[in-house]
């Protein structure tokens, strides 16, 4: 029965898409002349769709090492080409909203956080709101979180905890606390948390095609983006009578204008609040997840952290500030190496307007035409072995090495954090963050990882139990 209905919706799917793209490219538009990408395999229809749903790192990495860095996957229809490494991958990260878009493929985002925030505002707009956050994000204002984050990061004295769920919610905090302000942090409740959750729960694979379709779950996300706009909008309201202003990302974007005079709405501000509790709860703690989890795998590099703590506390004492975490040097390559791969996002797509070429590394050049899905894979191009050498080893002394630090360095090869134009803003953020929560942690805690999980392999729902008793690191 299930799988009729699979196979029945599949099938409206693939002549949606059918439709979809022969309206765009224009029946006649012929690609023959061109070289295109090799294609994969698949059963006709479903076949990509199956394996893409099930495993797609795996489906990913497979093809690649079958077909090298460039190749098309069709899934229902839809020709998506994936771009791995680096010699491939500057224009998808340079191009511009006119040639790879990102609006066209992110219209599910609207009904998350609204319209005119992000994805729902016209391209000039968005560009602007980026600008707002990184104000709010720029080494002045991180200076200040550090003292903000450490009032957050409390444990009981002994037990045993889920990384990924227990600095999930840490971190829910202490994003709020920082980025959201004082106000939002004290009204973030339980109720916030499931709203977000249920933003989150809007988001299926029928959403990409259909974000409006009346389904529970898309009800459910658009009462929650409604509740959370009349919350953040009381918030907003206090915060803008208040005669005392705040040092925090809300601050920033109330003082923020568009380069025609106008101020955000509330409405905006509200939708930008809810993105970031969004990347909060899912980026942002998997990545301090699994940084414990490897450093507490991986007892040599864990011992060099400790000794680097020892040694800063020698130095500072219990002090925690920001120059003090850029002294952190060791812990920062685990973090980055955690975060190479441990859960780099799986893929970043963009929706080509205009034909472009690559040439691969072997010197193979290919013509991707309009109306393709293009995906690049931090997942995948993360571990590509001509950049990191034995790449699924976690070796946070890599970025030590002159000839890897050369390779890692150049742009688009460690993407973690994307590239060129569209650059993660909160990446220096992530850092201090997780420097600050892990250094915490370490000083005040014995840590012992009970659970074993497959070094090196993803696997988002995997748990990570470590028990922990209080203990003061002597130097
Ligand atoms: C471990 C944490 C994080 C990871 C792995 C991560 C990863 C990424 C990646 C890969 C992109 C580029 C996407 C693309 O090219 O399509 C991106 C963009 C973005 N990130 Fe992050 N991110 C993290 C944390 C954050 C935080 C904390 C914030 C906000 C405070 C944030 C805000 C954004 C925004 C606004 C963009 C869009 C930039 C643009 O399109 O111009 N991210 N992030």
């Amino acid at each position: 029965m299930v799988y009729i209905l699979v196979l029945a919706v599949s099938l409206i799917l693939a002549t949606f898409l059918f439709l979809k793209n022969s309206l765009n490219r224009g029946l006649y538009n012929s690609t023959k002349k061109l070289k295109l990408p090799p294609v994969v395999k698949a059963w006709p229809l479903v076949g990509a769709l199956y394996m893409l749903g099930k495993d797609p790192v795996n489906l990913i990495k497979n093809n690649y090492q079958k077909y090298g860095s460039v190749f098309t996957i069709k899934v229902l229809g839809q020709s998506v080409t994936l771009l791995i490494g680096p010699e491939v991958s500057r224009h998808f990260y340079t191009a511009s909203e006119s040639e790879l878009s990102l609006e066209e493929l992110y219209k599910f985002a609207i009904p998350m956080f609204g319209r005119n925030v992000a994805f729902g505002a016209p391209t000039e707009i968005r560009l602007q709101q980026t600008q707002f956050l990184l104000k709010g994000l720029r080494p002045q204002m991180l200076r200040f979180y550090v003292g903000q984050i450490v009032t957050e990061v409390e444990w009981q004295d002994s037990g045993t905890i889920d990384l990924v769920h227990g600095l999930e919610h840490l971190i829910t905090l202490t994003t709020a606390r920082c980025l959201l302000g004082r106000e939002v942090r004290e009204n973030l409740t339980e109720e916030v948390s499931t709203l977000i959750r249920d933003l989150a729960g809007g988001v299926l694979p029928i959403s990409v095609l259909f974000p409006y379709l009346p389904i529970p779950a898309h009800n459910r996300r658009d009462r929650a983006r409604d509740k959370l706009l009349l919350i953040f909008s009381k918030i907003i309201s206090l915060r803008k009578t208040s005669p005392q202003p705040e040092e925090d990302l809300l601050q920033t974007l109330l003082e923020s204008r568009y380069n025609n005079g106008e101020s955000i709405t509330n409405e905006q501000v509200s939708g930008m609040l809810s993105a970031i509790l969004f990347v909060g709860k899912h980026t942002l703690s998997n990545t301090a997840a699994w940084t414990g989890a490897y450093l507490l795998q991986h007892k040599t590099y864990f011992s060099k952290v400790l000794e680097e703590q020892k040694a800063l506390l020698g130095r500072h004492g219990l002090k925690m500030e920001f120059d003090i975490l850029r002294e952190m040097d060791v812990l920062s390559r685990c973090i980055k190496e955690a975060a190479r791969i441990g859960y780099p996002p799986i893929i970043t797509p963009r929706y080509c307007r205009q034909n472009f070429t690559v040439t691969t590394k072997e010197g193979k050049e290919y013509t991707i035409p309009k109306g393709h899905i293009v995906l690049t894979s931090p997942a995948v191009a993360n571990r590509a072995d001509h950049v990191f050498k034995d790449p699924d080893r976690y070796d946070p002394d890599r970025y030590l090495s002159a000839e890897e630090k050369k390779m890692a360095s150049q742009p688009f090869s460690y993407i973690t954090f994307g590239g060129g134009r569209h650059t993660c803003p909160g990446e220096a953020f992530t850092f201090i963050m997780l420097k600050t929560i892990w250094s915490y942690l370490i000083r005040n805690f014995e840590l012992e990882l009970v659970s074993t999980f497959h070094k090196g392999e993803w696997n988002g729902k995997e748990k990570i139990l470590v028990h922990y008793k209080r203990r003061q690191l002597s130097v």
